[in-house]
């Protein structure tokens, strides 16, 4: 990318400073993110954890530039999001931000090969060889095969290497273990863990799913839009 901002003094993961979001309009206005700040570096894999309406999928939204904040600032790989256009933000998107769904999210018609290809076509690249990212996520031997093909568990390896494609700087990721067992729920947590760390890409993870936190670097928890600093679940790795 070329429109990092020259003077931003941190330039790698995120970093978001007094957010706040207000939802709806008049009396009924929503603060669901309050007052919040926060900063992932490279390699490091945090949770969010929090009770229904907390602010967690506000929060994603806010990191993804998907929203823009009522207040506050967000600096993705340095960037200032609300420098830039919506149209920049949609490039910077593609290029800096990785999202992982809660059931994959991959396109049906579309070999599994062909799903990190199309990612990578739309951010401007040419050819692209999936087969190593593929192999990082043990997935390799299906190249070839469809959605439809694979099981809960496998289609979120592929959405992880979707996401991992352009090398993002930023991975964010909803609910991952929403709809898979106790076994697949840790074998994903684990594999985000790894390709955070190998990737250097600061992850971000929403989850109601308080068995997989110890394979996480921190864990925060989210109340009423605010993120607790003082929260009393940390993983010791
Ligand atoms: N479009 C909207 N208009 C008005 N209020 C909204 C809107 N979207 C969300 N909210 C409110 O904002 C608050 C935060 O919602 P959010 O979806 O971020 O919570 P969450 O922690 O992700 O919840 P869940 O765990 O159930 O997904 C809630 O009070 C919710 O009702």
């Amino acid at each position: 990318m070329t429109t990092h901002d020259a003077t931003s003094t941190t330039t790698a993961g995120i970093s978001m400073t007094g957010v706040t979001l207000e939802l709806g309009d008049g009396d009924r206005t929503v603060r669901a993110l309050d007052s919040v700040d926060l900063r992932v570096g490279a390699g490091e894999f945090l949770a969010i954890v929090g009770p229904s309406g907390a602010g967690k999928s506000s929060l994603l939204a806010i990191a993804g530039a998907l929203a823009a904040p009522t207040s506050g600032s967000v600096r993705v790989h340095g960037q200032d999001l609300a420098s830039l256009s919506r149209r920049a933000q949609a490039r910077f998107r593609l290029h800096e931000i990785g999202f992982v769904f809660q059931s994959g999210n991959l396109v049906p018609a579309l070999t599994v090969a062909d799903q990190l290809r199309l990612v990578h076509r739309l951010a401007g690249g040419r050819t692209f060889d999936p087969t190593s990212l593929l192999e990082q996520v043990g997935m390799a031997h299906k190249a070839n095969r469809r959605p439809h093909e694979l099981s809960g568990g496998e289609r979120q390896r592929v959405g992880i290497a979707r996401a991992l494609v352009n090398s993002p700087s930023l991975l964010l990721v909803d609910e991952p273990t929403s709809s898979l067992d106790r076994q697949r729920s840790q074998d994903i947590v684990g594999l985000l863990s790894e390709e955070t760390h190998l990737s250097s890409v600061a992850t971000v993870m929403v989850t109601h799913d308080h068995d997989v936190l110890h394979h996480c670097d921190r864990v925060l928890t989210m109340e009423d839009g605010r993120l607790d600093p003082e929260s009393p679940i940390v993983t010791a790795r």
